[in-house]
């Protein structure tokens, strides 16, 4: 089932045209990386996906709704499927780890256990500790946690694993290959770690001059004479 189409999208900001007529779908239980070096429109893409962003032209299809000229009431309750790892805000600083995942249980109406997600997550040894306090690290651990309190059927994350070390990066991505897995929720997720998108991805699109280059599987661009990700990238994307 499509989870996501997108035809022909455009989107500039003043005279900066940055998407240029993009193609993309998505299918349900896919693990889909975005790729592209700096400024290529990566996060662009994604806050249009996530429909935080407007766009100029083309048509974007999210979860069966055309996201464009959606009343607010439709647009909330298609949010409510979607969960997004967004920078942490001002009004996370004043909250301990457990409040902030009671108070966003309460938001998202969730039926999650607080206890099992905190044990899955493994953060009960910063419990009481404040969002603020923690380590770039940690506050991303909660802020997946977060993203999957609301059991979406969806994920969309933007560089989730930047700037975390071996093992964090280890555990951030079982949490989403089992997510994935356990509920067949889609991920959609940008990310400059090659490496990241051979192992769990499905399926890859390099944005390059403002247009999907390639949207393929990895196995079809690693079987298409490439002996990485990696390598398909610094000979695809000029410096
Ligand atoms: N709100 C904005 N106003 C003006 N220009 C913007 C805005 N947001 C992004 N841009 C520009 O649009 C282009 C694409 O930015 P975007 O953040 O989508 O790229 P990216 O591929 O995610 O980059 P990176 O890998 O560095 O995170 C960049 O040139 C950026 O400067």
């Amino acid at each position: 089932m499509s989870v996501i189409n997108v035809k022909g999208l455009h989107k500039s900001y003043g005279s900066h045209h940055v998407l240029k007529g993009l193609d993309f779908e998505a299918n349900e239980g896919e693990v889909i990386g975005v790729i592209g070096k700096n400024g290529a429109g990566k996060s662009t893409f994604l806050e249009i996906l996530m429909t935080i962003k407007s766009f100029d032209g083309g048509e974007v299809t999210v979860l069966n709704e055309g996201v464009r000229d959606l009343s607010m009431n439709r647009l909330e309750s298609l949010r409510r499927d979607i969960s997004v790892v967004l920078q942490p805000t001002q009004f996370y600083k004043t909250l301990k780890v457990e409040e902030l995942l009671r108070l966003f249980k309460s938001y998202y109406k969730s039926k999650q256990d607080i206890e099992k997600i905190m044990q899955d997550f493994k953060l009960e040894e910063h419990r009481k500790s404040y969002f603020d306090k923690l380590s770039g690290g940690w506050k991303q651990k909660v802020s997946l946690a977060i993203a999957f309190l609301s059991e979406p059927k969806l994920i969309i994350l933007d560089e989730p694993t930047t700037g975390l070390d071996p093992h964090m990066r280890n555990l951030l991505w079982s949490y989403i290959v089992e997510y994935n897995q356990k509920i067949g929720g889609t991920v959609i997720l940008t990310t400059h770690y090659m490496d990241e998108i051979e192992m769990y991805c499905d399926k890859v699109m390099l944005i390059n001059e403002g247009k999907n280059e390639m949207f393929d599987t990895t196995d079809n661009v690693l079987s298409s004479g490439f002996n990485s990700i990696n390598d398909y990238y610094l000979s695809k994307v000029s410096v």
